[in-house]
């Protein structure tokens, strides 16, 4: 199966489990890859047959500016139901790093992956 990948995708939100966290916005970065067939948008040039990588940043980027969460666990998995359901993409794998979150640590998070290839 082919891939379609979104990289280094930054958006602000609220998401943490202390009470600074609770009001103060923080960078989360994604980066997604979506098994998808391309071979019938390669063939036609035509993007009604290929999954719009424009369409599913936005989507994204809609949907994790509004989310409050306290865990990082809890909008990995929304983010990922919101994408197989929406989408109709078999398969996915999502890194999300919390950037700055441990003191020490340039990167922490979670990577998930769904679905079947
Ligand atoms: N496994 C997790 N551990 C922690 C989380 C989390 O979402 N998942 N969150 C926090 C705090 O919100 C942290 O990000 C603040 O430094 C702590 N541990």
């Amino acid at each position: 199966m082919d891939i379609i990948f979104l990289g280094g995708l930054e958006i602000e939100t609220i998401i943490g489990i202390y009470d600074w966290e609770r009001t103060t916005k923080q960078t989360v970065v994604l980066d997604i890859e979506m098994a998808f067939d391309i071979a019938k948008a390669a063939e036609t040039d035509d993007i009604e047959y290929t999954l719009d990588y424009k369409k599913v940043s936005k989507r994204i980027i809609a949907f994790v500016e509004d989310s409050q969460f306290l865990l990082v666990e809890k909008l990995i998995v929304e983010i990922a139901n919101l994408l197989l359901t929406e989408f109709a993409i078999p398969w996915l794998k999502i890194t999300l790093n919390k950037k700055g979150a441990i003191r020490g640590a340039s990167d922490v998070g979670i990577v998930i992956e769904r679905g079947q290839k």
